[in-house]
């Protein structure tokens, strides 16, 4: 867990009934109410995602919605003693109320990949779910913060930011990619490789969330480490790869879902701690951009309380990420496009 993380969730723990928390960006006033939805809660990344949602301090409710198995799931992280109440709440007649008063819609509902699969392939199913979810979210809590984790994120982002325009109520600075597991992989596997301290290491990803998409910037990582060209190609094609190596170590049983819990969590934390106006809230994140040519695309974003709050460039690039940039453009660009004509054309 990241350092400050796990002093939130300790300090969440030490004070359980009370809604005072001190830590780093408040002073000892009360922290605001804020309620945080997880759409999807009884899945692979719903339900550890609940789990350390519940030991967010920032969080004063947690409501669990998915088309099955939330009332267990809900009974049993409610029994946590930390801050947030929880409800679970099933089917399609109580999504309503699950979003209703949302701060933030964390939506991990959909199908994984099985080996063999591309993220694309998930297309055809999660893109229905993603946009039946985002009306409710338009109608319910047009005003959230929305974190999509569903794959394909090329596309399930551009779905509901098209959801949002018909129903009057996109605002494109509240509408998230969740592109942190990229980080997360990238400072991992540059840390092992360089045998530095992980808890140090800083390397943004930029472009999208799916194969040559996801391009990290290890020209950028901090500390710097004394890479050959090889090595950091060998680097950017396993961050590039993580979730297929994932998802063929899982066998046919999913892909990440710990991690993933563990990624969307330090994203949403970023969320709350932006609206509750912590200054320097800086995250990857794929978002509306105009970074470059494409219409959406990942890059460090500044947080704040209305949502994006900057969307920051992308620095100096080596030759190898100026190529790679180019290379991925395409697909991405097709990716974005394919979800624009699926929410317009049903
Ligand atoms: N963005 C990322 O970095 C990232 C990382 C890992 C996984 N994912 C994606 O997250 C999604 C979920 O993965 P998982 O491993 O948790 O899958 P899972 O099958 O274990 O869980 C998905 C859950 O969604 C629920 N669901 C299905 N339709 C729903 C609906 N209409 N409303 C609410 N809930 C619904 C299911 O009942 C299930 O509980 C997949 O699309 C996966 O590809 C994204
Ligand atoms: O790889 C997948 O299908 C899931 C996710 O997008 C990941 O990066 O782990």
């Amino acid at each position: 867990m990241r350092p400050s993380m796990f002093r939130s969730v300790k300090s969440a723990v030490a004070r359980s009934s009370s809604a005072h928390v001190a830590r780093r960006g408040y002073s000892s006033e009360s922290v605001p109410e804020r309620k945080v939805a997880v759409l999807g809660a009884a899945g692979g990344i719903g339900q550890p995602l609940a789990l350390l949602m519940k030991l967010n301090p920032l969080v004063s409710r947690l409501s669990l919605y998915d088309i099955a198995g939330t009332p267990g799931v809900a009974a049993d992280v409610s029994h946590i003693n930390t801050r947030s109440e929880v409800a679970g709440y099933m089917g399609d007649d109580q999504l309503g109320k699950a979003l209703e008063g949302s701060d933030v819609v964390i939506i991990p509902a959909g199908v994984p990949r099985k080996p063999g699969m591309t993220r694309d392939d998930l297309f055809n199913i999660n893109a229905g779910i993603v946009k039946s979810l985002c009306a409710a979210i338009a109608k319910y809590c047009p005003n959230a913060i929305v974190n999509m984790i569903s794959n394909p994120v090329n596309s399930t982002v551009p779905i509901a930011a098209e959801v949002f325009k018909k129903a009057g109520i996109y605002d494109e600075k509240r509408l998230f990619g969740v592109t942190t597991l990229d980080v997360v992989r990238a400072k991992t596997f540059y840390a092992g490789k360089a045998n530095l301290n992980v808890a140090e290491v800083n390397v943004p990803v930029v472009g999208g969330h799916a194969g040559i998409t996801i391009l990290p910037l290890f020209s950028q990582a901090t500390p710097k480490a004394n890479f050959s060209d090889e090595d950091i190609k060998a680097l950017t094609k396993r961050t590039q790869e993580g979730g297929t190596e994932v998802v063929e170590a899982k066998a046919g049983k999913g892909s990440a879902t710990l991690s993933m819990a563990y990624a969307g969590a330090i994203f949403a934390d970023a969320c709350l701690k932006g609206l509750n106006g912590v200054p320097d809230v800086v995250e990857c994140s794929y978002v509306q951009s105009s970074v470059t040519d494409l219409p959406f695309f990942a890059s460090k974003v500044r947080l704040g309380k209305n949502g994006v709050e900057e969307i920051l460039g992308l620095g100096p690039l080596s030759d190898f990420e100026k190529e790679s940039l180019e290379t991925l453009k395409p697909e991405l660009l097709s990716s974005i496009e394919k979800g624009i004509k699926f929410a317009n054309q049903s």
